[in-house]
């Protein structure tokens, strides 16, 4: 692929008929606005070396700078913007402000990797303020090593926004966010903030108080101490989250009033402390009732520059002008938008390597910010943050596919074409909670349902989709292969995706093998070693990752289910003709959910052995007067146990009934109780007990906001 620059610029034109050597020396004409910024040092790291009398020059500083007075008006009038100019005999560097003088040095290492420089000039600036990355989702906190690549990335791509939000680091969350970090944590992350100031990164920590924050003196000073134990540390941004917590902590009149205590007594007063960022309790539509004024109460009483975050129009959403039409207005500011984009958090059997698509491409004026909240796979995040990078950077020139493809080549440049055949077939999340879908093999889309097609209702195969489709067989076994044995090309990389790496290899194997059999029905000996093959590859397809109930999953979203298909039909043509009983169903989960609680209608099934789940969720779910949910078997099954956390104590689940049926019409009760002690899940006594039907049903006549932690049988053997 052609040379690009990351992320585009706003304005780049090339001399095309000239080009200069790199010069091996040069004499730096440095503005003092830069002395302890990190412009220089990286200049430094990428240029051979200074030499007071060498004849090429480099001219850097920000506006200001007598250094680069006489391009003063060349530099975009635009926070973070700077202008690049290389000549045959220097090269201008001039920033509107540190950052963008920055962002011109990183644009110019770009430049350095091809043979010659181009006499370019470059005049560019950020379309979005803030842009970035916030680490919060749930799952395995990203590692050190993750963190510090992470940076990295951020410096080269002009992202300027890390926000440090785990959910599952004890001392951003309850118990322990009142207390300030272990010595051993406190030094890992002042390593992070040295680093983030590197990348010229603002390294934000967020704190998430709202489970069991007190409205009270003691607790907000506890707050403000813990920020102050974090400035100490060198965090130069802060965040308060009252994201996911149900109960007293969710008042907006009292959010309010502490982030305005915050504001007023620590960020205003620290100065040189960004913006203050806050996330609502009610942060997307769906979950928000404008007339209960909670939105309309942080909008009126926060103070002007407190940021609020949003998740647009539900929780997993795209961004469009709609989405920025309906809160603005409502919050009195530009948005912060928190993008749940690529994180998997609530389909952790999949990977989200697609492309970044579907945000409005018009709406760069709508928002102060723009994170993407990532996977907890770090590398494997790259790929959608590299086009979040660009699509933030400038959004109008913002190209899905071209981005896609070099965030890949960015990725692992000597394994793209491997990496990029990986990606195409694993973007889709497969049936989930939140309805969020993504488009998958999309350029084998025609040859699939081409092939399935004519088999399905001719009973003919289409030859030309055939060989597409054994040709792409063919690939993906090749790609899992070299990725595998890459080395140290991206070593962290693979050691992220290996199991689906591997289980991308057994879809490859799976669909040669499907394709073998669709030749073969009419054979009664032929056909059998392929049914049989097929039936063992879906079982270690099914059975590959203790981590995951019944695997990874790979190609879920075209391949699997059109390889599926195929794989019954031959089958059953197998057994109409030779009547036989050979099993002709491929994928097979025993329970089927229906519910009419909008939050709970979505989640997928699982089944592994004896034991049957619902998937759970991350979310509070707002659970209607009479709203019930079903889980129903596929015949009558003997119960072992059955175990519900809806994480509320005791009396919660007095507002709940739980009944089972064996016809579906005739229902009996059936208790919860505890487990044990101060633990949130219950179990019901349903041991020996043949049920067709499961049903949890909210008599409490009210609302009632409950989390879906588990809901998981077990059947007798
Ligand atoms: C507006 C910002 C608030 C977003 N807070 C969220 N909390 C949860 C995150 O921890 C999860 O990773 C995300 C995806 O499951 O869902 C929600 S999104």
């Amino acid at each position: 692929q052609e040379f690009r620059l990351q992320p585009t610029p706003q304005n780049y034109t090339v001399q095309q008929d000239d080009s200069i050597s790199i010069p091996r020396q040069y004499r730096l004409m440095a503005g003092n606005s830069l002395n302890n910024g990190t412009a220089l040092p990286l200049l430094r790291s990428l240029m051979p070396e200074e030499a007071p009398d060498a004849a090429f020059r480099i001219y850097i500083g920000t506006k200001g700078d007598k250094v680069v007075s006489s391009y003063r008006k060349r530099i975009p009038q635009k926070s973070e913007g700077y202008f690049l100019k290389i000549e045959k005999d220097r090269i201008i560097i001039a920033g509107a402000d540190e950052r963008g003088t920055y962002y011109g040095v990183q644009t110019l290492a770009q430049l350095l990797t091809l043979d010659k420089l181009p006499l370019a000039e470059v005049a560019d600036y950020p379309d979005v303020p803030y842009r970035g990355v916030v680490e919060g989702f749930y799952g395995t906190p990203w590692s050190q090593e993750d963190r510090i690549r992470q940076l990295d990335f951020y410096g080269r791509n002009k992202m300027n926004v890390y926000l440090y939000g785990p959910k599952d680091d004890p001392y951003h969350s309850t118990p322990h966010w009142r207390k300030p970090y272990p010595a051993q944590e406190a030094e890992r992350l002042k390593q992070l903030v040295d680093r983030a100031r590197d990348n010229n990164v603002i390294f934000y920590w967020a704190i998430h108080p709202g489970q069991d924050i007190r409205w009270n003196e003691e607790d907000r000073e506890l707050l403000l101490q813990k920020f102050e134990s974090m400035y100490q540390l060198g965090v130069r941004g802060f965040a308060v989250f009252f994201d996911d917590i149900s109960g007293e902590g969710t008042k907006a009149d009292k959010q309010a009033e502490l982030l305005n205590y915050i504001d007023n007594h620590f960020v205003q007063v620290k100065k040189d402390v960004a913006p203050l960022v806050m996330c609502p309790t009610e942060y997307n539509k769906s979950w928000t009732k404008v007339e209960g004024g909670y939105l309309t109460t942080l909008g009126e009483k926060l103070n002007k520059d407190i940021q609020i975050m949003w998740t647009g129009n539900r929780v997993i959403a795209t961004i469009d002008r709609p989405t920025l039409d309906f809160i603005n207005p409502l919050i009195k500011r530009k948005a912060y938008i928190w993008w749940n984009f690529p994180v998997s958090d609530y389909v952790r059997d999949h990977l989200l390597m697609g492309p970044v698509y579907g945000n409005g491409l018009d709406i760069e004026d709508g928002m102060s910010a723009f994170v993407s909240n990532p996977m907890e796979h770090a590398e494997a995040s790259k790929i959608s943050l590299y086009s979040v990078a660009d699509y933030t950077w400038n959004m109008e020139k913002f190209d899905s596919d071209t981005s896609w493809r070099h965030a890949i080549k960015d990725l692992m440049p000597l394994h793209a074409e491997y990496l990029e055949t990986f990606a195409a077939h694993n973007s889709d999340l497969g049936k989930n909670g939140h309805g969020f879908r993504r488009e998958e093999s999309i350029r084998l889309q025609p040859a699939l349902s081409a092939l399935l097609k004519s088999y399905l209702e001719k009973g003919e195969i289409d030859e030309t989709a055939y060989n597409q489709v054994d040709e792409e067989c063919r690939k993906i076994i090749l790609s899992a292969d070299m990725l595998l044995a890459s080395g140290n090309e991206n070593r962290p990389l693979i050691d992220e995706i290996r199991p689906w790496l591997t289980q991308f290899k057994l879809v490859g194997e799976y669909g040669k093998t499907v394709l073998e059999m669709m030749r073969l029905p009419q054979q009664e000996k032929a056909f059998l070693p392929g049914h049989a093959h097929a039936q063992a590859l879906q079982t270690l397809m099914t059975d590959n990752d203790a981590r995951y109930p019944q695997g990874v999953k790979s190609g879920s979203g075209q391949l699997m289910p059109t390889f599926d298909a195929l794989f019954e039909a031959s089958t059953k043509q197998y057994n109409q003709r030779f009547h036989t009983a050979l099993n002709a169903r491929a994928v097979y989960s025993p329970y089927t959910l229906e519910s009419n609680v909008q939050q709970l209608a979505l989640l997928p099934t699982q089944q592994k052995g004896k034991e049957g789940s619902i998937a759970p969720s991350n979310e509070v779910i707002l659970w209607q007067a009479g709203g019930s949910l079903t889980l129903s078997m596929d015949r009558p099954r003997v119960l072992a146990t059955l175990r519900i956390d809806l994480g509320t104590k005791e009396e919660g689940y007095t507002h709940f009934r739980l009944e089972t049926s064996l016809d579906g019409k005739t229902w009996r009760n059936a208790n919860l109780q505890s487990v044990w002690k101060g633990y949130t899940m219950q179990k019901a006594d349903v041991e020996g007990q043949k049920v067709l039907k499961i049903r949890l049903t909210n008599t409490s006549g009210s609302e009632q906001k409950v989390y879906f932690k588990a809901f998981r049988l077990t059947e007798q053997e």
